[in-house]
């Protein structure tokens, strides 16, 4: 068994530029719904109580690929003064004929690049063309993976950041290489944006509609509860609203299921040409995560490592 447990390892064998165009062959094989391209159920998730957190199981397995993976996460809605991460994750590896672990890894930074990469698809597919100023709410992991997808494979004019704790934001700036903006509201920062991307740790709405440009697309990827909220109930009836598995979104999250919207498409049924991209509409993307995006990661991952052992 290969064991690569460290997030920044796993962070230096991945690369956008090949990670995004397999998630992106992975979400419309997913959508299509064909048992011989992928097989993924809607995660199980079991509440850690005492914990304030949740685990969940997220087995995937691609026959045609060859891949059979399983990701083990944990997520949190952490208190103000806790220092540990909100969310921690590993990716086991398996062979499909013998059930043996090829290979176990550490998730962190699958999770954060591969969610990242499903929302960098989503403002390609379905942001205005030109669009031309970026916003962020939330300053973590996701804000800074999401910054670091969208400004290596998207131009924006300008990117602009809001946390709840202004320190949060000013921190993310420093740790960040191009220009951002900190701005002092949510309405500061989304107004007249093209693109928003929410990655914040709120259980409830932090975005409301009436701030956002008719036209916007927005990358919702915190709130994967049922009764957790990032989007208020205006913005969602105002918006298309598209997600990475149907069944997922409703299962999963309290921006769908609370605000009584129907998911019009999957991001693969658009990549597979079966619903249209409404790029002049307002859209909104709902990110809960899925296991095919973290076997394509992984064994992406897999793939540079043994490469990478063999030249030495
Ligand atoms: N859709 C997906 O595939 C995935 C979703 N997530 C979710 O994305 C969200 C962000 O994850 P990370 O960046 O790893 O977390 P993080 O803890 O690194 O960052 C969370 C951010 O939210 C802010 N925040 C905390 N409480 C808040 C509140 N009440 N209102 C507004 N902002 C608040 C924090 O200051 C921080 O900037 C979480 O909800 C997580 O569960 C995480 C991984 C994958
Ligand atoms: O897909 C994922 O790994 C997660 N979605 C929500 C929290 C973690």
């Amino acid at each position: 068994t290969w064991r690569l447990e460290s997030a920044r390892e796993v962070e230096s064998l991945l690369h956008y530029k090949e990670l995004i165009p397999r998630l992106e062959e992975a979400l419309g094989k997913f959508s299509s719904r064909d048992s011989v391209e992928v097989i993924q159920p809607v995660r199980s998730t079991v509440p850690l109580q005492k914990h304030n957190g949740f685990l969940g199981l997220m087995p995937t397995y691609m026959e045609n690929d060859g891949v059979l993976s399983t990701k083990l996460v944990c997520f949190y809605n952490r208190g103000a003064g806790s220092t540990l991460p909100s969310v921690s994750a590993t990716v086991l590896l398996l062979d499909p004929e013998s059930g043996h672990m090829k290979a176990v890894m550490d998730g962190e930074a699958i999770t954060s690049m591969r969610t990242a990469g499903a929302s960098e698809i989503s403002a390609k597919l379905l942001m205005r063309p030109g669009a031309e100023v970026l916003a962020i709410l939330g300053t973590g992991q996701q804000a800074l993976s999401h910054y670091n997808a969208f400004t290596e494979m998207l131009s924006f004019k300008e990117v602009r950041v809001w946390n709840h704790r202004r320190e949060g934001a000013e921190k993310f700036c420093r740790s960040v290489s191009g220009p951002v903006t900190v701005c002092g509201s949510v309405e500061e920062a989304v107004r007249g944006a093209d693109v928003i991307v929410t990655v914040t740790r709120s259980t409830e709405p932090v975005l409301c509609g009436r701030w956002v440009k008719p036209g916007a697309h927005v990358a919702a990827v915190g709130a994967c509860r049922p009764d957790w909220r990032e989007l208020d109930d205006s913005l969602m009836k105002e918006a298309v609203v598209y997600a990475d598995s149907r069944e997922g979104a409703m299962a999963e999250s309290g921006d769908v299921i609370l605000s009584g919207v129907e998911v019009f498409a999957e991001l693969g049924d658009v990549i597979n040409g079966i619903k249209p991209a409404y790029r002049e509409k307002t859209t909104v993307f709902k990110s809960l995560g899925m296991g095919v995006e973290d076997a394509v990661a992984a064994n992406l991952v897999y793939e540079q490592w043994k490469a990478k052992a063999y030249k030495l």
